[in-house]
């Protein structure tokens, strides 16, 4: 018997590509979290490559946003020029979109959810998909970075954005602090968080994110 996830997924990947292709997996889910620079979407790379997962930037999909000018395109912009957080629906249903068009299972989902408003309305999808297998994700990840060096990083990234300038990251860090470590907060009550040590090379940091999906891949 198809779950509500695989049916509603493969009706989705069937319109979208024209093949049956139905999920029978659970969908294994991770956050990835930590401020700006602290190396979040560098290791989300590292993780595809090693273990798998679909990337999903949630800044990236607002950026997507933004270039195909659509109609929340100019408020998406805003929003990002001044470090402040896009309303959950926009964001929630962009992730949606994403997971259902997805022939993976695994997930990692970069920057978001960024306050608890983020974290609830995602939450509700979940269990609107899943009711029989719980609404939390199974992994959160928190990159801990100290904020000179998350501002020296951000200030080197040379991606063009509108948001990597001193002004704007004073205010993304002020966001963060406020509303961003409250979600953190709230998984590490939970057991689910895993607290990444962010300074030092990549790979340095890769070593501390590899056994926590490693000990996942054993269980099965
Ligand atoms: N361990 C590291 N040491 C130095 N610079 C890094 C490290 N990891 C990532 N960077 C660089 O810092 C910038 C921010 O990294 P990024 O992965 O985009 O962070 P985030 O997604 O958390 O904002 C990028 O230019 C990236 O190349
Ligand atoms: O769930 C999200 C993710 C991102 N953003 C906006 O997009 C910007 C850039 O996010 P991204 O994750 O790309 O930045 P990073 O932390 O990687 O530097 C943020 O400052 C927010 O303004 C948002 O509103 N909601
Ligand atoms: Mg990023």
């Amino acid at each position: 018997r198809l779950n509500t996830w695989e049916s509603l997924t493969t009706g989705i990947a069937q319109q979208a590509k024209g093949v049956i292709a139905p999920k029978e997996k659970t969908p294994f889910i991770t956050f990835v979290l930590g401020g700006p620079g602290s190396g979040k979407g560098t290791q989300c790379i590292k993780i595809v490559e090693t273990f798998g997962f679909a990337h999903l930037s949630a800044g990236d999909l607002l950026r997507r946003e933004i270039a195909s000018k659509s109609a929340d395109g100019a408020m998406i912009l805003n929003t990002i020029k001044e470090g402040k957080i896009v309303p959950s629906q926009v964001t929630v249903k962009l992730i949606q979109k994403e997971m259902e068009l997805s022939d993976n299972h695994k997930f990692l989902i970069d920057g978001f959810p960024r306050t608890e408003e983020n974290r609830v309305s995602f939450e509700q999808i979940l269990s609107e998909w899943q009711s029989q297998i719980g609404v939390e994700p199974n992994v959160v990840l928190f990159f801990d970075c100290p904020e000179e060096e998350m501002v020296k990083r951000v200030l080197n990234r040379n991606e063009g954005r509108v948001d990597d300038n001193l002004e704007t990251i004073k205010k993304r860090l002020t966001v963060f602090q406020a509303l961003s470590l409250p979600v953190i907060n709230y998984y590490s009550e939970k057991g689910k968080l895993y607290t990444i040590k962010a300074i030092g090379t990549e790979d340095e940091i890769f070593e501390q994110v590899r056994p926590i999906f490693a000990a996942f891949e054993t269980v099965g």
